[in-house]
C-alpha cells in the first residue's frame, strides 16, 4: 500500500499565498487511515492524507539563569518586558504571522494565567507545563493531539519553538517549513559553530582549564524551531526523556534531522545581559516596521 503525505496549503484563518511545495510524499509511520482520502490505483490501495503544520511554544520554565537584579524577579523570563512588550509576545507574534501554520499553542505552567490578558484568535493556551522542557513539550504534543481542540493530527508537523527566542522571524519559520515539508525525519534551525572549541577540565584548584580542543568542523548550535511529526516526536519524547531538543530525542530512535542554517539573532533570552540584546534589536525591528507584534496585541 502506497501512503502519501500532502501538506496543507489552506490556512484556518486567511492568509496570503503559502510558500512550501505543494506536494510532497513522505514517510508517515504513524499514518491513520482515512477512508475518505483513499483511492484506488492498478490494485493497491492509496492513501493521501493532507498533513497540516502547527507551532508549540513551551513557555513553562522559571528562567532562573535570567534572575537580574535590575528586573522583577517573580517574573519568568518569557513575561519580562523587552521593547515594550512581554517577551513572549514578540516570540508568539513572529508565529501568528507565518504561513501556512495552522495553529499556535503556548504551553504554559498550571496555574499561570498572564497571557489571559493577551487572549487572540491566532493562539491557544495549554496548561501543560512540567518539570523539564521534554516534560512541557511532551505534555503540549497530547494537548494538541487532544484536549486543545485545535484537531491536530499525529501525521501532522508540529514545529516546537522556544517562548525565550523572541527574535525569530516569520521568514525563518517558513524557511524551515519549505526546507523540511518534504524531509522523512524533520530538521531544525540550526548555527554552524563559529568559535573554536574546547573540553575542559578543572585542576586541583578547582579552576577551570583546556583539556582538549576538538575539531568543530562537523559542529553546529542547536537553535528553535525544531519541526518534526507529531506522532513520531511524542513517540520519541515518551521513550527518551532526558533531551534537551526534540531532535535529540529523534536521534535516539536512529533518524538524523536536518540542519536548516538560521541566524545568529535568532538566540535564546538565557542570561541577564541578553536582555539589552533582544532589546536593541526588538526597539531597531519595530522602528523599521520589521515587528509583528503590535499588529497583533495593540
Ligand atoms: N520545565 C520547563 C522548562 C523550560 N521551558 C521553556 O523552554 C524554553 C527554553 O528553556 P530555558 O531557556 O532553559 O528556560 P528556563 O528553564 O526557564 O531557564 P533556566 O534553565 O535558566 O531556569 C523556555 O521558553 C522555557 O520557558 C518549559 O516550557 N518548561
Ligand atoms: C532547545 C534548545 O533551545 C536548543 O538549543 C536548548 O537545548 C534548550 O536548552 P535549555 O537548557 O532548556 O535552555
Amino acid at each position: 500500500m502506497n501512503q502519501t503525505v500532502r501538506n496543507e496549503l489552506i490556512p484556518a484563518v486567511p492568509r496570503a499565498a503559502p510558500e512550501v511545495p505543494a506536494l510532497a510524499t513522505v514517510a508517515a509511520p504513524t499514518l491513520p487511515a482515512d477512508p475518505g482520502a483513499q483511492t484506488q490505483a492498478l490494485g493497491e490501495t492509496r492513501r493521501e492524507v493532507v498533513a497540516k503544520f502547527w507551532a508549540f511554544l513551551p513557555c513553562a520554565g522559571v528562567g532562573a539563569r535570567a534572575v537580574d537584579a535590575g528586573r522583577p524577579a517573580h517574573l519568568p523570563k518569557q513575561y519580562q518586558e523587552v521593547a515594550g512588550w512581554p517577551l513572549v509576545l514578540h516570540t508568539l507574534a513572529a508565529f501568528m504571522a507565518a504561513k501556512p501554520l495552522s495553529g499556535v499553542l503556548v504551553g504554559v505552567s498550571p496555574g499561570d494565567d498572564f497571557l489571559q490578558q493577551y487572549q487572540r484568535p491566532g493562539f491557544a493556551i495549554s496548561p501543560c507545563g512540567g518539570p523539564t522542557r521534554a516534560d512541557t513539550v511532551a505534555g503540549g504534543l497530547r494537548s494538541l493531539l487532544g484536549d486543545s481542540g485545535l484537531g491536530a493530527q499525529p501525521h501532522d508537523w508540529v514545529l516546537v519553538h522556544d517562548a525565550a527566542r523572541c527574535l525569530i522571524k516569520p521568514s525563518q519559520i517558513e524557511q524551515l517549513m519549505q526546507e523540511c515539508a518534504a524531509d522523512e525525519v524533520g530538521g531544525l534551525l540550526a548555527l554552524p559553530l563559529p568559535d573554536t572549541l574546547k573540553a575542559a577540565a578543572t585542576d586541583a584548584h578547582g579552576q577551570s582549564r583546556v583539556s582538549s580542543t576538538l575539531p568543530r568542523v562537523d559542529k553546529w548550535l542547536a537553535q528553535t524551531p525544531q519541526m518534526f511529526r507529531i506522532g513520531a516526536l511524542l513517540e520519541a519524547l515518551e521513550r527518551c526523556h532526558d533531551v534537551t531538543d526534540e531532535a535529540s530525542a529523534i536521534e535516539a530512535l536512529g533518524l538524523q534531522p536536518r540542519l536548516v542554517p538560521g541566524s545568529s539573532f535568532n538566540f535564546k533570552v538565557t542570561f541577564p545581559d541578553d536582555f539589552a540584546m533582544a532589546e536593541a534589536l526588538l526597539m531597531q525591528r519595530m522602528a523599521s516596521g520589521d515587528s509583528q507584534v503590535a499588529a497583533f496585541f495593540d
